[in-house]
């Protein structure tokens, strides 16, 4: 199958300037500069196949933006081989730009004063799509994402969440074959973030719409992606399956341990719990612990049994890891593995 997008040993890097101190060294600055190089995106590779939903995870500063700028031909790879929709972004922007669909959350592609189906209808234009596509794709567009009420209105009344579906709406409306979205749902309520979810499902589900998500709201990421991309330090440093990291790393319970005493410390913890594979975390108050331990029953019930015996308790509550803390471990340790 042909890759939608190919991405081989990209690099980004940046000059990164200093300044000299005092005066003299404000004087020599005018003249020379010193920086440092940066690579903001550090020889990355990988592929998407069509139909694909992936997750572009990382902390702030791990260079998705940059990579995804390379991606949408706004930055030109320092660097590298990259393909989407068998172009090349930066070079065939014209033709490009036709075939893919962007949405940045904090920016928006609609005009702000004029109606939204005015903004519909320039954009029809510019992608030069026939009234019968817009009619067959658009119709239902509009209907899924619930919008038709709010087409006469201009995009400064509009809320957050009234707007970002009509931003999702404009992004769509030459139905292209792949789809970036970054923070789609940032700031939404939880019913807003439901539709948005769902109409993208519908989406990839009826068009087999590829779809490169960049979001730091873990919840969208299950909901719609089975594989993720994480990077750190401008590296990719998992690609893999969402299940495959919960498997590999959610084998983990939490056991979180509420006691009589407020006296407690890790140190009395370790003690008692010397030799079992436990990591201890304080909760949000000081007589709550946190014990983390691998899913395994033996150690679960030697590690409740040895903190009973040796404190009083006066709550218990055992519950998974969840996969924000997984990934959270993973940025920590920054492992390399997919
Ligand atoms: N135009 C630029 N000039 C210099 N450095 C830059 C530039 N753009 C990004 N960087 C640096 O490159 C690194 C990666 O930034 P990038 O914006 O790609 O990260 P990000 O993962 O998108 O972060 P965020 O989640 O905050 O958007 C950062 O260290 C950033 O400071």
């Amino acid at each position: 199958m042909e890759n939608i997008i190919h991405v081989e040993q990209l690099r980004k890097e940046f000059k990164s300037y200093s300044s000299r101190s005092g005066l003299k060294g404000a004087f020599r600055d005018l003249f020379t500069r010193n920086y440092k190089i940066m690579p903001a995106v550090n020889d990355i590779s990988f592929q998407v196949q069509p139909g694909e939903m992936v997750g572009y995870i990382g902390e702030n500063g791990a260079g998705k933006s940059t990579s995804i700028k390379m991606l949408t031909g706004i930055l030109t790879p320092t660097s590298g081989m990259v393909s989407v929709n068998g172009m090349n972004p930066h070079k065939e922007r014209e033709r490009f730009v036709q075939t893919i669909g962007v949405v940045f959350g904090q920016r928006s592609q609609l005009w702000w004063d004029i109606a939204v189906q005015e903004s519909f209808r320039l954009l029809k234009k510019v992608y030069n799509v026939s009234d019968q596509a817009y009619k067959d794709h658009m119709e239902h567009v509009i209907e899924s994402l619930d919008i038709g009420p709010l087409l006469d209105k201009p995009v400064r009344k509009l809320s957050l969440g009234q707007r970002m579906r009509c931003e999702l709406a404009a992004a769509l409306l030459h139905n292209p074959t792949l789809l970036f979205l970054d923070e789609p749902t940032i700031g939404l309520d939880v019913l807003v973030k439901l539709k948005i979810r769902n109409f993208l499902k519908e989406m990839n589900e009826r068009y087999n719409t590829t779809i490169l998500l960049t979001t730091h709201d873990l919840s969208d990421i299950e909901a719609l992606c089975d594989r993720v991309i994480m990077l750190d330090e401008g590296s990719v440093i998992y690609d893999g399956k969402l299940a495959q990291l919960r498997s590999n790393w959610g084998e983990g319970k939490q056991i979180q341990f509420q006691f009589a005493d407020s006296n407690i410390t890790e140190l009395k913890l370790s003690m008692v719990c010397n030799e079992l594979p436990v990591e201890w975390v304080q909760g949000n108050r000081n007589n709550i612990w946190i014990a983390s331990v691998k899913n395994d029953e033996s150690v679960i019930s030697a590690l409740i049994g040895k903190v009973v015996a040796a404190h009083k308790i006066t709550d218990i509550k055992i519950q998974e890891i969840t996969t924000e803390e997984i990934i959270r471990n993973i940025y920590e340790e920054g492992i390399v593995y997919g």
